[in-house]
């Protein structure tokens, strides 16, 4: 018999699978259709699992976090050109939070695409994509899937994190291939995210900058988090005695309510403080670019910052020790010198801290705790703050303006990389797909937070969660309108700009697909519906009335809207 007939074959689609599979990826995220809906249906057969969306934007927020998460590349698999376009908000997304992800896109033939002969969907994707992400592959044979793979992954992982687009063209996947060339053509990545120590003299710069401190403080960002060396941040807080303030899902890194816990004095430990650690936190419009009244006086901070971008250094303002590696190496460096070199800081400096800490949350206090109607935001999230209090494994999941922001300082986190949110973009519409993933990945209880708008971006994957029938509860803050709901329109004619319908239900949406809806209007009820979705881990939709006068235009950030200063005649 001819050897050749009996010769066993591959095909592009095992490739794909086979190259993921080798390299520990055990979930897909995605919208099926051509070219890819067979690649889907094959991942599942094969072992993977495929999480199917209502839209590619939620789905590529899905393979973000689940990068965040678990330091491996998430996948998001859509279909060329339109389903490719609604990933790229994710991917541009992840790239900016440094969450590391793959966007995988069928495309078209490329020969019809540069000679722009109008194929099913043509579209440029690669040259597209470029420029949103921190790396961008395209394969054109079967024998080179694992390779593309491979540096897909080491691209996603390695260094700063970030957002990898990699281009299949639909004839890639049906190209067939020797079974034994296709197994050898496959690489499992080795050492994806290598450590990079820093240079002894950039550590000792960093210790000798910190023992001429007398208000230090250390800011943890996400990156702290990602970084996943939780044991040696909590010892370097503790060791060196460093006051330390989190960044919102650094948050949890060491409990908010840590004795050397800055977070609720924030703007007196920016102010007031003389050296400034960095670690994973970039000095970006979150942290006012390290300049302005938020620091004091001009010149009267010094910078140590570690981060694994040699080229953030100075992006801002003057770096005076660069430490520059993957955090965990930094960290363990410095922990070699606190104490030996560097004396806790003065008691003076710690207690002023303390001081203007317990006073900030003293008069939180005073605004929760109402068993008002109609609950405001205050009191909605002092429920809330209780039961995160007494579920500190669940994963909160939040976004909105004032429900994210009053959010941020009234819900205390506990454990590390437990509250997911809006991040360095602040963008809205991550909350469902981040819900999923977190759901999916962990296997803990989500709880969602979502302003009424934010909601609506990804609302429709309510029916996801019903289908995978995951521990999600989502408490909707309806204030019946973004911000607030009191615009009205000047003309009479239509709804103010930032209104919705008065008193909707979002409930209803849930129980049409099979979930748990409830409305509540006080703390108390939405207390125990939220105990009692997070004990069934059913999948649960709270519609919590809100008064619509309560909150404020854009949360915390108002002022950088634009304001006009022309008064029409
Ligand atoms: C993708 C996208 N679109 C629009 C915005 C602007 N925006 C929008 C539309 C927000 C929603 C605020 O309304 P909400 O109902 O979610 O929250 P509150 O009413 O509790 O403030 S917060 C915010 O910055 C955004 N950040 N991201
Ligand atoms: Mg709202």
């Amino acid at each position: 018999t001819d050897a050749s007939v009996h010769q066993e074959l591959t095909d592009g689609f095992n490739l794909v699978i086979d190259a993921l599979k080798l390299n520990g990826i055990e979930t897909i995220y995605g919208v099926p259709g051509i070219p890819i809906t067979d690649l889907g249906r094959m991942a599942q057969a094969a072992g993977i699992r495929v999480v199917s969306f209502r839209h590619e934007q939620h789905a590529g927020n899905a393979a973000a976090i689940a990068g965040f998460l678990t330091k491996k590349p998430g996948i998001c698999l859509t279909v060329s050109a339109p389903g490719f376009l609604n990933g790229l908000t994710a991917l541009a997304n992840a790239t900016t939070n440094c969450f590391p992800m793959i966007l995988i896109s069928g495309s078209s033939e490329r020969e019809i695409v540069d000679l722009q002969q109008g194929d099913y969907e043509e579209m440029d994707q690669l040259s597209i994509a470029k420029p949103l992400c921190k790396a961008a592959f395209r394969v054109l044979h079967a024998e080179d899937i694992g390779i593309g793979v491979a540096r897909a992954i080491r691209a996603a992982v390695s260094g700063r994190p970030g957002g990898v687009y990699l281009d299949l063209p639909a004839k890639l996947l049906s190209q067939t291939l020797d079974a034994e060339k296709g197994a050898k053509s496959l690489i499992k990545v080795i050492d994806p995210a290598p450590a990079q120590i820093p240079a002894p003299e950039a550590v000792q710069r960093a210790i000798d900058v910190l023992k001429t401190a007398k208000k230090p403080l250390i800011v943890l960002g996400k990156g702290a988090a990602y970084a996943q060396c939780d044991d040696a941040i909590r010892q370097l807080v503790e060791k060196s005695g460093i006051p330390f303030v989190p960044m919102s899902m650094a948050k949890g890194l060491l409990p908010d309510t840590h004795p050397l816990s800055a977070g609720a004095a924030r703007s007196t430990a920016l102010k007031d403080s003389d050296v400034v650690l960095l670690v994973g936190a970039r000095l970006n419009w979150l942290l006012s670019h390290g300049k302005g009244k938020t620091w004091g006086a001009p010149g009267s901070k010094k910078f140590i910052q570690i981060d694994i971008e040699p080229k953030e250094m100075d992006s801002n303002v003057e770096i005076v020790a660069p430490l520059v590696g993957d955090i965990g190496s930094c960290v363990n460096a410095l922990l070699g010198h606190i104490n030996a070199d560097c004396p806790p800081p003065p008691a003076e400096w710690t207690n002023a801290i303390v001081e203007k800490r317990n006073a900030n949350i003293a008069k939180m206090a005073t605004k929760l705790g109402k068993n008002s109607i109609p609950m405001d935001f205050h009191s909605a999230l002092g429920a809330l703050r209780t039961i995160i209090e007494q579920r500190p494994d669940a994963i909160l999941v939040n976004e909105g303006a004032n429900t994210l922001d009053l959010a941020r300082g009234v819900i205390n986190m506990y454990q590390p990389r437990k509250r997911l949110d809006v991040g360095t973009w602040g963008v809205m519409g991550i909350g469902m797909g981040f819900a999923v993933a977190a759901a999916i990945e962990t296997g803990k209880p989500v709880l969602a937070v979502e302003g009424d708008s934010a909601f609506g971006f990804s609302g429709m994957e309510v029916e996801t969660i019903c289908r995978y029938n995951l521990p999600v509860c989502i408490v909707v803050f309806n204030n019946n309108g973004i911000y607030r709901g009191t615009d009205t329109d000047p003309t009479g004619r239509d709804p103010g700009t930032t209104v919705f319908v008065k008193d909707s239900r979002y409930d209803k949406m849930m129980e049409a697909f099979g979930g748990v809806g409830v409305h509540v209007e006080t703390p108390d009820a939405l207390s125990r519906a939220v105990n009692e979705a997070m004990d069934s881990g059913r999948p649960t939709l709270i519609n919590a009335a809100i008064d619509p006068e309560a909150g404020s235009e854009s949360g915390n950030i108002g002022n950088l809207n634009p304001q006009s200063v022309v008064k029409k005649k």
